[in-house]
């Protein structure tokens, strides 16, 4: 077995016309590890997800996924073993919650394009086997019981779950989570918690975009701080979050937006700092 990283960014750099949105930006990921991408908004972290996952080809740099380089199409990357969900939830809206599992197991079914056309026996072994997989993830994420409803009526924070049901469906070694909490109450927020815990104890690694800075001090082992495109502070949270640098950077938002900012930085270090 290769002990190379799970993923591994190596100086990833993405100019958009005059805009250096990255530069040089690496990121390690260890098997088995949660690793956290934070900033201000504007700092590149989608950007980075992008040029991850073959979405954006990065201007320079390398990805690399178990210490093999990644192809640079979204599909391939996805067949890799590099699996996403999107800021804005990309589910099929008028496809039953079960619907939207299969198109994510699609990616791993081997029947070639004859057998699918004539619905022979191999196809039909493989689409039972792909609605087993379906249904237990569904089960893992807590959804079984909504499996024939339409996408779009589900909750917000379902609609969040389902989407990451059907990135577990590709079978990846690596998940990146854009924003997972985005929009959900303290309830479901500590439920996506719980959820991401179980997903990385299956042996995924996992990336996780989120502003909220309690949230993700209290859920990685490290975090990266990015800052106008630029790695700002790379370190376990206990090193982040007491970081001058991290706070100032986070004081560099809209006056509106500071208070909330300072609030949620306090509460993540009270509630790690050592019995205070
Ligand atoms: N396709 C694109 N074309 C041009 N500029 C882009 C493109 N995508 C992103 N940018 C720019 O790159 C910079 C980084 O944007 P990005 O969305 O990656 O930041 P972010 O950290 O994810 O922000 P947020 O927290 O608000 O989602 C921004 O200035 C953005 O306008």
């Amino acid at each position: 077995m290769s002990s190379a990283p799970a993923l591994q960014a190596r100086e990833v750099s993405m100019v958009f016309g005059g805009l250096r949105a990255l530069n040089n930006v690496s990121l390690e990921l260890a098997k088995g590890q949660i690793v956290g991408l934070i900033g201000p908004n504007g700092a590149g972290k989608t950007t980075f997800f992008n040029c991850l996952t073959g979405l954006y080809t990065p201007t320079s740099g390398q990805v690399l996924l178990g210490g093999t380089q990644l192809p640079g199409d979204p599909a391939e990357v996805t067949t890799a073993g590099l699996a996403r969900t999107f800021q804005n939830i990309r589910l099929f809206p008028s496809m039953t919650v079960l619907e939207n599992v299969l198109i994510g197991r699609h990616v791993r079914m081997k029947q070639g394009p004859l057998s699918s056309l004539l619905h022979g026996p191999a196809f039909q072994r493989g689409e039972r086997a792909a609605r087993e997989r379906a249904r237990e993830l569904l089960d893992f994420v807590g959804l079984s019981r909504v499996e024939d409803e339409l996408s779009r009526n589900l909750p917000y924070g379902d609609q969040r779950r389902l989407e990451i049901a059907r990135a577990l469906a590709t079978d990846p070694s690596v998940l990146l989570l854009d924003e997972p909490t985005a929009g959900m109450n303290p309830q479901e927020t500590e439920a996506a918690r719980q959820l991401i815990f179980r997903i990385r104890d299956t042996g995924i690694s996992v990336v996780v975009i989120e502003h909220d800075t309690k949230f993700i001090f209290t859920l990685c082992d490290r975090v990266t701080v990015l800052v106008q495109g630029e790695l700002l502070v790379e370190g376990t949270p206990e090193e982040v979050r007491g970081d001058p640098r991290v706070v100032e950077a986070y004081l560099g938002k809209p006056p509106e937006e500071v208070q909330a900012v300072v609030e949620e930085i306090t509460h993540g270090s009270a509630e790690g700092a050592s019995g205070e």
